[in-house]
């Protein structure tokens, strides 16, 4: 069952189009990426979406609600910097946020030992906010986000700002919340969204390029590649190739070339004898297949 549906959605700032007719849609019980380089437009979206900003132009649909109704009760969200009162404990800020979202005084004591629980930060209940490490702090934004019981988790850039450890913690928590709800984070790190996610939507320029699975991105787009490192004057010899038949493209960098190939065998050989022939120095020759990463580079290229 689609559990969001968005139209057409575009966010103008002053002169400034950050999101141009954003059309995408995702299944309930989904864990999803939004993938995007700085500046793509990720965050605008999030925020159209969770109802912090109005959007120019277009439709967002939240399952049987009207387009463009009021998705708060439905929505948890985590902003990219969330901000914290340092002064307070973990569970003082779990219980403050609960009586923002109209619990009950017991209901949110209540709430808030789940909590604490579900995201693994029960020892530190006791202690000032100001003393949690990244890791800690994001955990405990994910804890404000769901207190509602939202059916739809938006986390800005969860593990941006985290070291190698609170990035596991996080990414981890990730997983655990996703048997459960449907969740929508934004990253510019493909790795991220490979680990966590099974669908995958990629942004460029506030223009959605990509929205797919996983699974089928890793059918349609992993294509057979011969990889040559060599030197610079070598380079010129090598782009003379993407004249073959064999060969689909080739993508340079620095002293690398990929070269996306239709039959491997025959690439290998054509390319090896003209090594040999044309005695090209090369430092590294690999066969393989192109990646995810691959394709998210592409799209970002443009
Ligand atoms: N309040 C604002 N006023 C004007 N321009 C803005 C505002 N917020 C964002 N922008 C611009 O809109 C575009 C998209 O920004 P956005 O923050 O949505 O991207 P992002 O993909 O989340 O980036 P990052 O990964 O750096 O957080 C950028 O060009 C940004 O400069």
């Amino acid at each position: 069952m689609t559990i969001l549906a968005v139209e057409q959605l575009s966010k103008s700032y002053n002169e400034n189009l950050a999101v141009k007719d954003a059309t995408f849609q995702f299944e309930q019980g989904r864990c999803v990426a939004l993938l995007g380089p700085n500046g793509a437009g990720k965050t605008t979206i999030l925020k159209m979406l969770a109802g912090l900003l109005k959007p120019t132009t277009g439709k967002i649909k939240f399952q049987h609600e009207k387009e463009n109704a009021d998705l708060r009760k439905y929505i948890g969200y985590l902003p990219q910097y969330p901000v914290f009162h340092d002064w307070m404990t973990g569970a003082e800020f779990l219980q403050y946020i609960g009586k923002l979202t109209h619990l009950s005084d017991s209901k949110a004591k209540q709430r808030t030992i789940e909590l604490l629980d579900l995201v693994g930060i029960s020892d530190a209940k006791n202690r000032r906010i100001g003393k949690y490490s990244g890791g800690m702090k994001q955990r405990l934004g994910i804890a404000q986000a769901i207190i509602h019981h939202p059916k739809l988790l938006l986390l800005d850039e969860p593990v941006s700002a985290l070291d190698p450890f609170g990035r596991r913690e996080v990414l981890e928590m990730i997983k655990k919340l996703k048997e459960d709800t449907t969740i929508l984070f934004s990253t510019h790190v493909l790795n991220d969204a490979e680990e966590v996610s099974e669908d995958v939507i990629i942004i460029n320029h506030g223009e959605i390029k990509v929205s797919n699975s996983i699974e089928q991105l890793r059918k349609q787009h992993q294509q057979a590649m011969i990889y040559v490192e060599t030197n610079v004057q070598e380079k010129k010899q090598l782009q003379e190739w993407v004249n073959w038949d064999v060969v689909t493209d080739i993508v340079f960098e620095n002293h690398s070339a990929q070269i996306i190939v239709s039959d491997i065998e025959l690439a290998k050989q054509k390319i090896l004898r003209e090594i040999v022939e044309k005695n090209i120095s090369i430092q590294k020759f690999e066969v393989g297949r192109t990646t995810l990463e691959d394709l998210f580079v592409k799209v970002v290229r443009g």
